[in-house]
C-alpha cells in the first residue's frame, strides 16, 4: 500500500482516495479506491485534470471518505462499534458518564424527543456526579435537548456524533467560549493581586505567575503579604530564587496594605512590569480576611484580582468565586490542582455560577504547571472525542458547501423561493450573531448597531409572514403575487399587515433579479471574483438615481413575467382578485 503524509500529498488529494487515520502509525494511507492497484500518479492526474476539486460528485466522495475515516476500525473514538477506547485522563468518570449518553444513540437514524430522553438522563446524571451546580446542569441539559431535536440530519453523520458535537459546543459555551486573557496596565506596572483560602496554592500560583510572566517578556516582582504564616513569606522567598524573581518582603510585623504599598513603590523605582500579590488565606470566609482584603486591594489598586480556587472543590469552588466577587470584587479565578482527582465540576460551573472567567489553571507542582484556561480544550478533553468533532465539522462544512451550491443554481436559474429565503436566513443565524455576520461581508463594513438591530426586526417580521404560506405558496411565490386573497391570509395568520406581505412578495421577485445579476458577476473565480462583487455593489450605489433601478425594475418585470406559470395580474399587488 502507497503509504504518504497527510499533510503533504493525501491534503491536497483527499478525496481522489480512500483514507484511514492509523493512530499507531500517526500517518495517514491512501490507497486509490476504484482501482486496488498502486498508482500514486493516478490520484495526482484526476486532480490535476478537468474536474473541480470542489465539484458536487467531489465533495460527496469526500463526505464518504471522512465518513470511512471516523468508522475505520482503526480510529480510537469512544467504545463499541468504534473499536479502542480513548478516555480523557483528566476527569475521566466525567468522560465515561457522558460515553453512556451517545451509546444510547447508536442505531439510531436521527435524533427525536423520544430518543433523547434517555441519553439526556445520562448526561444530567454523568453532570452531578462530577459536582456540577444543579441550577447549571438543568441549563445546560435543557439546551442541549432543545438544539438535538432542532438539528438537521447531516448526511453520514450519525446522531450520536452530532449529539457529541452539540454538548461539546454547549460545554465550550458552559465555561466561557473564549480564553480569558490577563489585563496589563496602560501605564506604570501592572498589578495582580491574588487571594484564595488556605492551601490552595497561591503561594505556588505567585511564582508559577511570574515564570509564566516572563517567559512573555515582562520582568515581575512577588510581594510576600501573608503576615500570619512567617513559613509563607520563606517559602515564597525560595520560590521566586527558584524563578529568578524578586521577592518584595516586610515580616510579619507590617499590615499587609502597607506591605502593598511599599512593595508597589520598590516595583515602580525598578520599573517592574508586573506586580504578584500574596495574601493570607484562611480555613474558610471570614469577615477579617475580607476586610484585609479590601483593604489590599484599596492600597493597590490592582489590575487584576484573582481568586486561586482548588478544582477538587467542585462547585463549592464556584461559590466562592461568587461570594469574593460580591464581597471585594474579583477579575477572574485561577483553578489549581486540575492533575489531581478532580472531577469536573469547578471548571464547568465557575463562569456559570459567578459570571468570573477562569484565566489560568494549574496542572502540577512545577513552575512551569500553569497555563491559560482554553474552554475548548477543556471540552474536549473531557468528552475525549477529538476524532469525531473534527468529523461533525468538516461534514457540516461540506453540508454547507453543497447547500451554497444548490442556492447558487437556484440563484442562477432565478428560482429562489421563499423556503430558500428561510433556509438562508436560519443558516446565517446559525453563523453567530448579525453583527458578526454582516462584518464577514465586503462592503458593509459601515452598518451601525441600529441598523443592524431593525433588520434582525425586519427579518423575524419576514418569517412569521413566511410560516403563514402553505408549502405551495412558498414553493411557488407567483401564487401569492397573482392572489390577494391568498395574501390577506397570510397576513391574517401571521398578525401583519396586508401591505408587509405585498411588499415581502414583491421584494422576493426583485431578490430574484438581483441576485441573479450578482452571482453573473461573481462567477469565474474566488478572489478577482469578490473585488467584481464589491465594484458591482458599490457601481450600484453610486449610479444616478434612477438609472440602476430602473434597469433592475424592468428586469425584476421580465423575470417576475418568465417564472409565473399563469401572468400575475396586471394591476399588480392588492388588485382585486
Ligand atoms: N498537584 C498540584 N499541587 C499543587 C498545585 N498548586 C499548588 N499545589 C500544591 O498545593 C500545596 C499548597 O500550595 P500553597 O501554594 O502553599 O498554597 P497556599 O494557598 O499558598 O496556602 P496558604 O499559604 O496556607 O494559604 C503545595 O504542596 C503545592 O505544591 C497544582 O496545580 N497541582
Amino acid at each position: 500500500m502507497e503509504a504518504v503524509q497527510f499533510s503533504t500529498v493525501a491534503s491536497r488529494h483527499f478525496s481522489a482516495a480512500s483514507h484511514s487515520f492509523s493512530t499507531s502509525r500517526r500517518s495517514w494511507c491512501c490507497r486509490d479506491s476504484s482501482n486496488d492497484a498502486r498508482k500514486p500518479s493516478r490520484f495526482r492526474s484526476s486532480w490535476t485534470g478537468s474536474s473541480s476539486p470542489t465539484s458536487l460528485s467531489s465533495r460527496n466522495l469526500f463526505t464518504r471518505e471522512l465518513w470511512g475515516w471516523v468508522n475505520s476500525k482503526s480510529v480510537t473514538v469512544g467504545r463499541g462499534t468504534h473499536g479502542v477506547v480513548v478516555r480523557a485522563e483528566m476527569f475521566g468518570q466525567l468522560t465515561s458518564g457522558l460515553e453512556a449518553a451517545w451509546n444510547k444513540l447508536k442505531g439510531e437514524e436521527v435524533l427525536t424527543k423520544e430518543n433523547i430522553v434517555e441519553p439526556m438522563r445520562d448526561i444530567r446524571r454523568a453532570l452531578l456526579e462530577a459536582d456540577v451546580s444543579l441550577p447549571v446542569v438543568r441549563r445546560f441539559v435543557q439546551a442541549i435537548s432543545e438544539q438535538a431535536i432542532g438539528v438537521g440530519l447531516i448526511r453520514g453523520v450519525r446522531p450520536d456524533q452530532q449529539l457529541v458535537k452539540i454538548v461539546n459546543d454547549e460545554l465550550v459555551k458552559l465555561m466561557g467560549g473564549e480564553v480569558s486573557e490577563l489585563v496589563f496596565a496602560k501605564f506604570g506596572p501592572t498589578v495582580i493581586l491574588l487571594a484564595g483560602l488556605q492551601g490552595v496554592g497561591k503561594t505556588t500560583v505567585c511564582a508559577k505567575l511570574a515564570y509564566y510572566l516572563k517567559k512573555q517578556g515582562k520582568s515581575c516582582m512577588l510581594v510576600a503579604g501573608d503576615v500570619y504564616r512567617p513559613a509563607a513569606i520563606d517559602q515564597l522567598v525560595i520560590l521566586g530564587e527558584q524563578v529568578d524573581v524578586p521577592v518584595y518582603t516586610a515580616g510579619t510585623e507590617v499590615k499587609p496594605s502597607d506591605i502593598a504599598k511599599q512593595g508597589l513603590e520598590e516595583a515602580k523605582k525598578k520599573n517592574i512590569d508586573v506586580v504578584i500579590m500574596d495574601t493570607a488565606g484562611r480555613l474558610q470566609i471570614d469577615k477579617a480576611m475580607m476586610d484585609e482584603l479590601k483593604e489590599v486591594k484599596r492600597a493597590l489598586n490592582p489590575t487584576e484580582v484573582l481568586l486561586v480556587v482548588d478544582a477538587m472543590t467542585g462547585q463549592e469552588a464556584a461559590a466562592l468565586v461568587t461570594t469574593f466577587n460580591l464581597e471585594i470584587g474579583i477579575t477572574g479565578a485561577i483553578l489549581t490542582k486540575l492533575d489531581g482527582d478532580s472531577r469536573g465540576g469547578a471548571a464547568l460551573s465557575v463562569k456559570e455560577v459567578s459570571g468570573k472567567p477562569i484565566k489560568l489553571v494549574g496542572r502540577g507542582e512545577r513552575m512551569e504547571d500553569l497555563e491559560p484556561f482554553y474552554p475548548n480544550r477543556m471540552a474536549g478533553r473531557i468528552l475525549g472525542m477529538g476524532d469525531v468533532l473534527s468529523f461533525v465539522e468538516k461534514a457540516q462544512e461540506v453540508m454547507r458547501q453543497e447547500d451554497a451550491e444548490e442556492l447558487q443554481k437556484k440563484i442562477m436559474s432565478a428560482k429562489f423561493d421563499f423556503n430558500d429565503f428561510l433556509k438562508q436566513t436560519r443558516a446565517v443565524a446559525r453563523m453567530g450573531s448579525m453583527t458578526r455576520v454582516i462584518g464577514m461581508i465586503p462592503g458593509m463594513g459601515k452598518v451601525t448597531p441600529a441598523q443592524i438591530r431593525e433588520a434582525e426586526k425586519s427579518l423575524k417580521i419576514m418569517e412569521a409572514m413566511i410560516e403563514a404560506m402553505t408549502p405551495e405558496e412558498r414553493e411557488k411565490p407567483e401564487l401569492l403575487a397573482e392572489s390577494p386573497v391568498r395574501r390577506k391570509r397570510v397576513a391574517q395568520e401571521s398578525g401583519k399587515t396586508e401591505q408587509q406581505v405585498n411588499q415581502l412578495v414583491a421584494q422576493l421577485f426583485q431578490m430574484r433579479v438581483r441576485m441573479k445579476n450578482l452571482m453573473g458577476v461573481m462567477e469565474g473565480g474566488s478572489i478577482p471574483a469578490l473585488s467584481n462583487l464589491e465594484e458591482a455593489l458599490k457601481t450600484e450605489q453610486k449610479a444616478p438615481p434612477g438609472t440602476a433601478r430602473r434597469k433592475r425594475r424592468s428586469e425584476s418585470r421580465k423575470q417576475f413575467v418568465n417564472s409565473a406559470s399563469t401572468r400575475p395580474n396586471p394591476r399588480g399587488f392588492g388588485a382585486g382578485n
